[in-house]
């Protein structure tokens, strides 16, 4: 039988061979003298996984591969080594593993009638070798156990990982969008919010409430930098205060800032922009007793009901009339633009 010219394994090799898929060369003799020998040549597919098989083969020479799939490794099997034992012994077992000769040679095939005279031949070394296929399944099982258990473990990392990278980008985004100062979206968060409108779908009705102080650059120069920031935050808070869950508050930049309503009449948004300009007041009221730096200054706001369909640039010549005619009435106060007195 042309096992090759490799010796076969020593039988009382130690006991880290019982669970390799080798025959020792007493096996082998006896395997060959019972199976039947079937010449292959390279790229003869034996087995596909799945195929339903009752045999099984032992490599006399040449080489084959077995391809589990997915990402396990693949075994290249040589001389006296065995495979697809399981087919033999549970009977009609679906193959897991592709067989494809990869070098040319001779292997031993063994069904179940010839796997019957074997066990009458030699009842005590098929028992041994029962026992080594036995345990080779559990060594499997319980090494693609290991396997999965890594996997699982290697994919818990992975999501952890993406978990903590969305929570830093949604920060990070947060940031982008968001005035250091104030706390209120600046003029790119408001830009995105309103794309992000635009895609979902725009209120249908909005009024725009521009807010600019009043002489601001005294607050500065009067007390300094940092009362001139604290006056600031102080006209975001009424900002914050007067608008709903669905209104945008904005600091569009320096001392200029924007509220977006939803609402459908001139007293909606008339009722919005005359609360920020009377809070200001009363706020200055509060304050003139005592001679320290002041927390707010008067205000002057313009206001304007907006087409939803037109866009930002639209809104703010609307608005920004009303603002400019309110800075030039002395300030600390509201102005209303029609738009059609606009484009008048
Ligand atoms: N403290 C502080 N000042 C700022 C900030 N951003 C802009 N400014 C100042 O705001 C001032 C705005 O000046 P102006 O545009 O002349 O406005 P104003 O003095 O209120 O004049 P009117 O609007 O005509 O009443 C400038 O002096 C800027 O330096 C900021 O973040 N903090």
């Amino acid at each position: 039988m042309p096992a090759g010219d490799q010796a076969a394994p020593d039988p009382a090799a130690g006991p880290t061979n019982l669970v390799a898929a080798v025959l020792t060369s007493a096996e082998f003799d006896l395997f060959a003298r019972l199976g039947r020998e079937r010449r292959v040549v390279a790229g003869e597919v034996l087995f596909r996984r799945g195929d339903p098989g009752t045999t099984m083969y032992v490599v006399a020479s040449g080489e084959v591969e077995l391809d589990f799939g997915d990402d396990l490794l693949a075994k290249r099997l040589g001389p006296c080594e065995f495979f697809g034992e399981l087919g033999l012994l549970i009977g009609d077992h679906a193959r897991s593993a592709d067989a494809t000769v990869t070098m040319d040679g001779a292997l031993l095939e063994l069904s179940n009638s010839e796997f019957e005279r074997l066990v009458d031949r030699d009842p005590g070394l098929v028992s041994y070798f029962l026992r080594r296929a036995i345990m080779r399944v559990v060594a499997n099982e319980q090494g693609l156990i290991r396997r999965l258990r890594r996997r699982n473990h290697d994919l818990q990392a992975a999501l952890d990982h993406l978990h903590a990278t969305t929570t830093q980008l949604n920060q990070t985004e947060e940031m982008v969008r968001t005035d250091d100062l104030t706390g209120l979206y600046n003029r790119r968060g408001l830009n995105l919010h309103l794309q992000e409108s635009r895609a979902i779908g725009m209120p249908e009705a909005l009024g725009l409430i521009l807010v600019d102080c009043d002489r601001f650059k005294q607050v500065n120069d009067d007390h300094g930098h940092l009362v001139g920031d604290r006056v600031l935050q102080s006209v975001a808070s009424i900002l914050r205060a007067v608008s709903g869950p669905d209104d945008i508050a904005c600091r569009l930049g320096g001392d200029e800032f924007c509220l977006l309503v939803t609402a459908a009449s001139r007293d909606e948004v008339m009722r919005f922009a005359e609360y920020i300009v009377r809070t200001a007041r009363q706020l200055m009221e509060l304050s003139e007793d005592h001679h320290s730096a002041p927390t707010i200054c008067p205000l002057s706001v313009g206001a304007a009901l907006v087409d939803p369909q037109l866009d930002w640039n639209d809104w703010y010549a609307l608005a920004d009339g009303a603002l400019y005619r309110a800075k030039r009435l002395g300030g600390g106060r509201v102005e209303w633009q029609e738009p059609a007195a606009a484009t008048a």
